[in-house]
């Protein structure tokens, strides 16, 4: 597509049709922006009432990763896009949709494909554009981890190739720890592959997320976009905090774009990436990047005039978009604290007394001690008081078991 798409009105033959595959927190945010536009969205997920399917048109819930049942979802509901918002799902049916000419992937199937397996785009990203990352092994027996981990040396770091959000995750800091982490990459891992990454450590002064986007220019020409970076906190492997703007070293910046700039120009179509970066003084690596929206950037609900997930509403339909930031800000996340279903939450009130503050409750049906169920948002004159805040707000909500 070059041109900008025109809207139909949803539920009527005109409607402009739009499918979430993966209905999180991010997908829920992602098709509020999509129903102010008047798009018609069907949200699918693995389970019912995710967040998403609680604000969209239809809901449906299939194994995403079961390439006849995706098809079959397709071919029932004819979607003009096809938006990827989790990795574990069958991108190889979506890639032969596309190339059928059946489906518009966003931002691409190939990019869905490449990022659903961290050896996808490690590769593309280290070998094919020659990206600094890491230096990485991959293994499929505790063996060939054994092997790899010793020559990227310790500490090191092993996740499974198909995971997200740290699950299956762990450091490792001698090879009496190996087996361990084989075992906990195995019992983690989102759809077990039976294969890991084992990365080196790299001891980075900090972590930025830069989300870029990819949108269409006036001349019906591709415009790659960049938000203020994003500094963010990461605890086994999840984000629990994030600011905007990250303060950074000017030359730092520039190359930290430029790496933005290569991947995704690589992987192409139209929408918002998270390009995650580790930073040391002047030098940056590659770590990885999410071709849809970003945890670490919902700080941008508050920051920016546009928030990521506008920002992707928006691009993937071809139009204008604006990256500005509005205030300095902070995002803390709420985590669940308990195994139950249908939790309620205390001090909502409280919390939102601290000053410029919000709250984003997700609503997922069921609480792990670990799960993401919320996240605090501030703003602030300066990025130090907005983190505080942030952390402040997310700490008054109690998460709670009612009978
Ligand atoms: N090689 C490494 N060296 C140092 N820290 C690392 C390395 N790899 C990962 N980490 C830390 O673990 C975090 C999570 O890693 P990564 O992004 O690869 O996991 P993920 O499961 O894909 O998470 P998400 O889906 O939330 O992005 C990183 O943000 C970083 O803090
Ligand atoms: N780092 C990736 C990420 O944050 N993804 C977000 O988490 C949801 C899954 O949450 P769940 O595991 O609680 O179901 C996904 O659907 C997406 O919104
Ligand atoms: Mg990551």
């Amino acid at each position: 597509m070059n041109t900008p798409r025109t809207l139909g009105t949803p539920l009527s033959p005109t409607a402009t049709k739009v499918m979430l595959l993966g209905s999180g927190e991010l997908g829920k945010e992602v098709i509020i922006a999509l129903q102010r536009l008047g798009v018609e969205v069907i949200a699918v997920d693995r389970y019912p009432n995710a967040p998403g399917h609680q604000v969209a048109h239809r809901a449906h819930v299939i194994n995403m990763t079961d390439g006849a049942a995706l098809a079959a979802l397709i071919e029932q509901e004819k979607p003009d896009l096809v938006v990827p918002e989790i990795e574990a799902i069958a991108t190889d049916k979506l890639a032969e949709l596309e190339a059928a000419g059946k489906i518009t992937c966003i931002p691409t199937a190939r990019a869905a494909q490449l990022t659903m397996n961290r050896e996808g785009i490690r590769r593309l990203a280290a070998e094919t554009l020659g990206l600094a990352t890491s230096p990485y092994r991959f293994a499929s027996s505790l063996e060939e981890l054994e092997a790899g981990a010793a020559a990227v040396g310790f500490p090191c770091v092993v996740k499974p190739v198909m995971s997200s959000s740290g699950k299956g995750q762990s450091k490792v800091d001698s090879a009496a720890d190996v087996k361990a982490a084989w075992d906990y990459a195995a019992a983690g891992s989102r759809v077990d592959s039976g294969r890991v990454i084992v990365e080196g450590f790299i001891d980075f002064d900090y972590e930025i997320t830069l989300l870029t986007v990819r949108s269409l220019g006036e001349d019906g020409k591709v415009v790659t976009q960049f938000c203020d970076p994003i500094g963010h906190v990461q605890v086994h492997g999840d984000y629990v905090e994030s600011w905007q703007p990250c303060r950074m070293d000017p030359v730092a910046l520039e190359r930290a774009r430029d790496i933005a700039a290569k991947v995704t120009g690589d992987l192409g179509g139209l929408g918002l990436f998270g390009v995650e970066l580790f930073v040391k003084n002047d030098m940056v690596w590659f770590s990885e990047v999410s071709p849809r929206p970003h945890d670490t950037g919902m700080v941008t609900m508050a920051t920016q005039v546009q928030s990521e997930f506008e920002l992707h509403a928006k691009a993937i339909l071809g139009l204008p978009v604006n990256v500005a930031l509005k205030a300095p800000g902070a995002s803390a996340v709420i985590y669940g604290q308990h195994e139950a279903a249908g939790i309620a939450f205390e001090g909502v009130a409280d919390a939102l007394r601290v000053p410029n503050s919000d709250i984003r409750l997700f609503g997922k049906p069921e609480s792990f001690a670990r799960r993401r169920m919320g996240v605090a948002l501030a703003t602030a004159g300066d990025v130090e008081t907005a983190r505080v805040n942030a952390k402040e707000a997310a700490s008054r909500v109690k998460p709670v078991i009612r009978k």
